[in-house]
Parts: C-alpha cells; sequence; structure tokens
C-alpha cells in the first residue's frame, strides 16, 4: 500500500505535537513530584533552551539564575543540562558529589581531534586517572616549575625588551597579540623546547604550527550545535567536522616530526627534558607498552598548549584594563613594587610572596574576569541529588563561576573592582574557597594552578614594574569597551591598545 504525501505529513505532525505534549507533561510533572527536578525555562520542541544562551553563556545563565534561582535545569538540544550559580552548591558539585559529577561530554571536536584521550576532555576512568597522574607527578611539579624559570625569565624580558622598542616610536600597543605570543612561546618552550612566535626569521615550520595551532585553539572554543541537536550531526552546519578533519591531519604531520626529531636527539645527561621527552619515556596507559601511544602523546600536548596558553593573557589583559581604569589601585601596585623591589633591580618570582597588593589584584581579576566562567563542562556518571533537586545520569553540569563570583552572599558590591577585599583575607584560588573558583576545585580542577596563577603574577609584575601605562591620545579610561567573546578563554572583544612609558 503507498503512503499519500498527506498522510504523512499528518503522521508527521501527530509525532510533532504528541512529542511536544510529552515534553510539557515531564516539564510539569516533575516540578510537582517528590522527586523534585530542577526550576528551569520551558524547553521548546528540538532546540530546547538553545536559544536563549546567546553569544555569552555564562552572562546569559546568570540571568535566568536570577528568575529562576542558584540551581536551575535546562534542556539545550536534548541534552540535559544543570547549571550551579552559587558557592553552596558549588562545593556540593565539586566536592560534597565530585566523584559523581567528575565525567566530561562527549563532543565531536574532541571525539576527532582527540578520540578523548586527552586529559581535559577524556571521560572519568582509568585512562584519565593515568594522565592526569602522569600531570600531577611529572608535568606540572613544583621541581618542574623551578627549573622552568629561566625560560619565564627569558620570554618576559623580550616582551618588555619588544614593548620598549615599539613605545620609542610613539606607537600604541595590541596587549593581546603581545601577550599572547608571549605565553604560547613559554609553553611550546616546556613542550617542545621551540618557539614560534615573534621570531625574527619566520621559517615554514613556524607559520605551519602557527597556523594549526590558532585554529585549534578557535574550534576548541566554538558551541557547536550538533553536539547539542543529534539528528543534525550529519549536515555539520557549522563546518566544524570539516575543519577539524583538515585541522587533524595538519596536526598529525606536526606531532609526526616532531616525535620522530626528538626520539633522534641524544640528550646531555644534565640537559633539562622538555614535556615531550618525559612523555616519550613514561610507560603506556595498558601496562605492557613501554611508550605512551603517540595519540596520548599528541592530546596530552594539545591540551597543555590550548589550556595554557590563551589563560594567562586574557587575564594579564583583564588586569591592565581594570588598573587603567582605577588609577588610584595602578598607583598603589606600583608604589609596592617600588618598596619591595626598588629601580635598581627588575623584579624576580622570588619578589611574589612580599607583593601582598600585587597578589590581592590578581584575584580580583580572577574574580570578575575568571577566563573559564563556566569551567569545563562537567557530567555526572550518575545520578544524585543536588540542592535537594533529582540530577538523572548523563546530565552535563555547568559550574557559573562567573555567577558565583558576584554571588551578593560571597561578595559586597560584587560588581565592583575592589582589590582591598582580598587584602585583609585568606580568601584563595586554590579551589579550596568555593566563592572563588577561577581554577575550579576537586578532582578535574586545573593540574597545573601553580604555573598558571605564578606566570599571572609575574608578568603583570613586570609590566607594571617597567612602564607608566595610558591610552592612546584622545581615549578615555572610563570608556574602555569591556565586551567579551566566550570562547577557549574570555577576551576582551577589543584588544586593548596602550601606550607605555619606562616606569622612572
Ligand atoms: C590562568 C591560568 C589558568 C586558568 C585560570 C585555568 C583554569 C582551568 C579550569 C577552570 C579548568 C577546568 C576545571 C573543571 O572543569 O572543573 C582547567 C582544566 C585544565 N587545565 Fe587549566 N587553567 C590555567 C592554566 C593552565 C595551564 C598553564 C595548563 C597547562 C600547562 C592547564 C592545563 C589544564 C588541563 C590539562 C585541564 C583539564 C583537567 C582535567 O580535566 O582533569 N591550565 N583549567
Amino acid at each position: 500500500m503507498m503512503i499519500q504525501p498527506a498522510e504523512l505529513k499528518i503522521v508527521a505532525a501527530t509525532i510533532a505535537v504528541l512529542i511536544f505534549l510529552h515534553r510539557l507533561f515531564k516539564h510539569f510533572f516533575h516540578q510537582h513530584t517528590k522527586l523534585k527536578r530542577a526550576p528551569g525555562p520551558f524547553p521548546w520542541p528540538v532546540v530546547g533552551n538553545l536559544l536563549m544562551l546567546g553569544k555569552l553563556p555564562h552572562r546569559a545563565f546568570y540571568e535566568l539564575s536570577t528568575k529562576y534561582g542558584d540551581i536551575m535545569e535546562l534542556k539545550l538540544g536534548s541534552v540535559l543540562t544543570i547549571v550551579v550559580s552559587s558557592p553552596e552548591l558549588a562545593k556540593q558539585v565539586l566536592k560534597v558529589h565530585d566523584l559523581i559529577c567528575a565525567s566530561r561530554p562527549e563532543t565531536i571536536a574532541s571525539k576527532i581531534i582527540f578520540e578523548q584521550r586527552n586529559i581535559g576532555w577524556a571521560p572519568y576512568g582509568d585512562h584519565w586517572r593515568h594522565m592526569r597522574k602522569l600531570s600531577t607527578l611529572e608535568l606540572f611539579t613544583l621541581k618542574r616549575l623551578e627549573d622552568s624559570k629561566n625560560v619565564r625569565d627569558e620570554e618576559l624580558s623580550w616582551l618588555v625588551h619588544g614593548i620598549f622598542e615599539h613605545c620609542k616610536e610613539g606607537n600604541p600597543v595590541n596587549m593581546q597579540t603581545s601577550l599572547s605570543s608571549t605565553s604560547m612561546n613559554v609553553i611550546s618552550r616546556l613542550l617542545f623546547k621551540k618557539r614560534y612566535f615573534n621570531t625574527v626569521h619566520s621559517d615554514e615550520e613556524s607559520e605551519e604550527f602557527k597556523d594549526v595551532f590558532l585554529k585549534l585553539m578557535n574550534i576548541n572554543g566554538v558551541f557547536n550545535i550538533s553536539d547539542y541537536v543529534p539528528f543534525l550531526k550529519p549536515f555539520d552546519l557549522q563546518g566544524i567536522r570539516f575543519e577539524c578533519n583538515q585541522i587533524l591531519s595538519k596536526v598529525d604531520r606536526f606531532f609526526n616530526k616532531t616525535i620522530q626529531e626528538h626520539l633522534k636527539e641524544k640528550k646531555e645527561a644534565n640537559e633539562l627534558k622538555d614535556f615531550l621527552d618525559i612523555m616519550l619515556s613514561h610507560p603506556g596507559v595498558d601496562g605492557v607498552s613501554d611508550r605512551l601511544d603517540e595519540l596520548t602523546i599528541k592530546g596530552v600536548s594539545i591540551d597543555i598548549f590550548v589550556a595554557g596558553t590563551d589563560t594567562i593573557a586574557t587575564t594579564v589583559e583583564w588586569a591592565l584594563v581594570e588598573l587603567i581604569r582605577h588609577p588610584n589601585v595602578i598607583k598603589k601596585v606600583q608604589d609596592e613594587l617600588d618598596d619591595v623591589v626598588g629601580q635598581e633591580r627588575v623584579v624576580d618570582e622570588n619578589d611574589i610572596p612580599q607583593l601582598k597588593y600585587l597578589q590581592a589584584v590578581v584575584k580580583e581579576t580572577f574574580r570578575l574576569h575568571p577566563p573559564g566562567p563556566l569551567l569545563m563542562p562537567h557530567e555526572t556518571r550518575e545520578a544524585c541529588v543536588i540542592g535537594g533537586y533529582h540530577i538523572p545520569a548523563k546530565s552535563r553540569i555547568f559550574v557559573n563561576v562567573w555567577a558565583i563570583h558576584r554571588h551578593p552572599s560571597a561578595y559586597e558590591n560584587p560588581f565592583d573592582f575592589n582589590p582591598e577585599r582580598f587584602v585583609e583575607n585568606l580568601i584563595d584560588v586554590k579551589g579550596i574557597d568555593f566563592q572563588l573558583l577561577p581554577f575550579g576545585s576537586g578532582r578535574r580542577m586545573c593540574p597545573s594552578l601553580n604555573y598558571g596563577l605564578l606566570m599571572v603574577q609575574i608578568e603583570l609584575a613586570k609590566l607594571l614594574h617597567s612602564f607608566k601605562w595610558t591610552l592612546p591620545k584622545g581615549q578615555n579610561p572610563q570608556d574602555i569597551d569591556m565586551g567579551e567573546i566566550f570562547g577557549v578563554s574570555v577576551p576582551k572583544k577589543i584588544p586593548l591598545q596602550v601606550v607605555q612609558t619606562p616606569h622612572d
């Protein structure tokens, strides 16, 4: 029997109505049963609440939380999503139920690029545990941090020198580009002992490296609709699958070459090993092979590069923006630098413990401008109860630290930039105080907190100790555009342009 087009239309319309009624029923029913579901906006068929997110999801979630509360349930496409927005609920997710909430969802980009064999996107399990252990016991240790001091010293003095040369000609400097190149050089030197950015002679390899890694960072930050609406997957509407596959072949070429070079190199016994050397000499995850597989080495290297560059550059740029907008604060930091360090020598990492006000400025910057405002997405491994609400297994959880850092229960005048709030105060960024979580907390918190924090503090100290900071002629600090872009981190939409004169 042939089905007529008109009949097909009726069947499709009936299915759509039934799905809609089912959703409607579920939405209201769950909110009135014993197993209460968290409140949240009504989800539309197919897209759910996706269209409410806009370009800055952390701000959209914050606005929704002022209506629905500190814990909300949303449907992003077909993905059940929980958003928590208070210090107490963050503690429930990242401490009380840490083990249950410690997985990551699979995304199309992470599947193609990493096959989830990196650290950041690996689901909770043996592979993640093994690689996390390797990163904390061998890569991000305090010993390695000390051993790599000369790399940071050199790159930061090149940054200061570069700015100095530029401002001699009176030109404004684009701080976003300068800070980001410095962060990338430090990380690529730790990873492969090579610097690729700002090089005087840009060879083919440097160009290829820059091209591939900048694309990788962009693709990691894109919000892919097909991750949320599975039936759209085959259509690849944003071209993300296509781009990932293209990047992948270049990444593979780059890593095959770099790994072969490292294997051939004869290292002196006292020579400092880079991260790639350490990974190449590490036994395999399976306990049988004598070396980590190349997919894992590639995944962890990309993780380190993507997670460790823009986060630092973005924070330093926001700190400079806030300081230029608050002349009394910048004066206080520079006075402190003059008292502790003076003008006879350059500021050093060993000075940081004495620079208490600078530390408060860094905390206040992390509070107002956390580079990961929603952390990375967490996924529940089984059902649990958070804040009195039933949270199903495989829910996606966003901890909105952007909102938490502005929660009225935690801070007075939370929208004001006021480092004084951290001066006589023990609140820290180390994942113990749930009102300040730029690095997260618990099992999935940033494994490289010590490096990230130190790098932001010393970079800011060197820049403030070396220069007086002013805006290009005709610009007023209060008119600086504070717009953001959401991606791997949340940088300033319009890069900060400044004119520096040497600090006398
Ligand atoms: C200012 C600097 C940095 C900040 C604010 C920062 C923040 C974060 C945040 C918020 C997360 C996610 C935590 C969660 O989902 O609960 C994270 C994860 C991660 N970060 Fe960082 N990070 C910074 C620097 C770095 C650096 C320099 C590296 C490497 C060299 C790094 C490597 C990683 C890795 C591998 C993960 C994934 C951890 C996991 O899933 O187990 N980060 N970071």
